[in-house]
């Protein structure tokens, strides 16, 4: 139809990322609102409210509405939402309404997914559907998954991981965690206090992650230089932390991630299990980019792992892969239910 828009949406815990058909992703930022607590306004959405966090004075709160994986905060996420999709439709929107295809961390409840769906109609949605993660994060990276035959995909987000066996275009196995790349930070955060008597923001503790972080023995051999504030004497200090330390700090949420795995792997029918053996484990997320996770999941299962090709994109690349796959299928997808998906 003339005019007519597809979008899709990558409602992350830690980013929330915009694709539209035949542009590709045009909106990538973080999912942080800033938020005048004496009027109630929002101030600021996404990278601007970000650099906020942990630096506002008393009245402005600098929050993430969805947290865990689930909505914690439903009329922010809605303002954000909002915000997002009329900022990447322009003018345009008043004339021509989109078709929203949304993703939506997989904790998320049926009343949390109906509050979705409707904060995506009140931003101008003409229909809007949701999918899974699992089955998003798989598209997105690429994985043949409407043959018969047996793909695993381990999504790592920033609130959540997701852990699951497709086939025939559905998912077969899964197992999700309220636990991803944040929790990394956070063991940080511990790590730093118990060993040094420091407290450190969540910011640099994610800088950390990401310049020397490793969850794989002698893997890498870094230091660098971080500031905090003593709980002693009250001072701001400085102190330089290795790789090592990172991998003992980051043992704990890493170690529930290979349980998960390998639980999922325990319930996969053996035929399947085959396949994935062949084909390997794809990893996809934010969190999938800590260093050596994948040589720890192939030495742990014994199961080749790779990362996909852009593991920050693949949700939202996939929310785009099935909204052309709904353009091939419209007449058997009228029966669908609205705000379902099913392959
Ligand atoms: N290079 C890196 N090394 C380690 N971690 C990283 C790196 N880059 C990003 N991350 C982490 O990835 C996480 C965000 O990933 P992503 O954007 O895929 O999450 P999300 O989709 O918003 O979350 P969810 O799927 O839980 O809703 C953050 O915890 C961030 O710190």
């Amino acid at each position: 139809m003339f005019g007519s828009m597809d979008i899709g949406v990558d409602l992350g815990t830690a980013n929330i990322l915009i694709y539209i058909k035949g542009k590709g992703i045009v909106l990538r930022e973080p999912s942080v609102v800033a938020i005048d607590r004496d009027s109630n306004r929002v101030l600021a959405i996404g990278e601007e409210a970000r650099r906020m966090l942990g630096r506002t004075p008393g009245n402005i709160i600098a929050i993430r509405p969805l947290s865990e994986g689930v909505i914690a905060d439903y009329d922010t996420t809605e303002s954000m939402l909002r915000h997002f999709i009329q900022k990447v439709v322009g003018k345009k929107f008043f004339f021509f309404k989109p078709r929203i295809m949304v993703c939506i961390p997989s904790g998320v409840t049926t009343v949390e997914k109906r509050a979705v769906l409707e904060a995506a109609m009140q931003a101008g949605a003409r229909k809007t559907y949701l999918i899974e993660e699992p089955l998003a994060a798989a598209l997105g990276a690429g994985l043949e998954i409407s043959e018969p035959c047996g793909a695993m995909v381990v999504d790592i987000g920033g609130g959540t991981t997701d852990v699951a066996v497709l086939s025939l275009g559905g998912i077969v196995v899964s197992e999700s965690l309220r636990l991803g790349g944040d929790k990394f930070d956070e063991a940080l955060v511990r790590h730093v206090k118990k060993e040094y008597n420091i407290l450190i923001g969540e910011r640099t503790a994610e800088e950390i992650k990401m310049t020397i972080g490793t969850a794989y023995p002698s893997e890498r051999d870094e230091s660098m230089e971080i500031r905090g504030r003593d709980l002693v004497s009250g001072l701001p200090k400085t102190i330089r932390i290795t790789s090592v330390e990172t991998r003992e700090a980051l043992s704990e949420p890493i170690s529930l991630i290979i349980e998960c795995v390998k639980s999922v792997l325990e319930k996969t029918p053996p035929e399947l299990a085959a396949d994935i053996v062949d084909r390997g484990i794809v990893m996809t997320g934010g969190g999938s980019l800590i260093h050596g996770l994948d040589k720890l999941i192939n030495h742990e299962t014994g199961i080749p792992t790779y990362l996909a090709e852009d593991p920050l994109s693949c949700v939202a690349l996939g929310t785009g892969k099935a909204l052309e796959a709904l353009a091939n299928l419209q007449d058997s997808l009228t029966t669908l239910k609205k705000g379902s998906i099913s392959y």
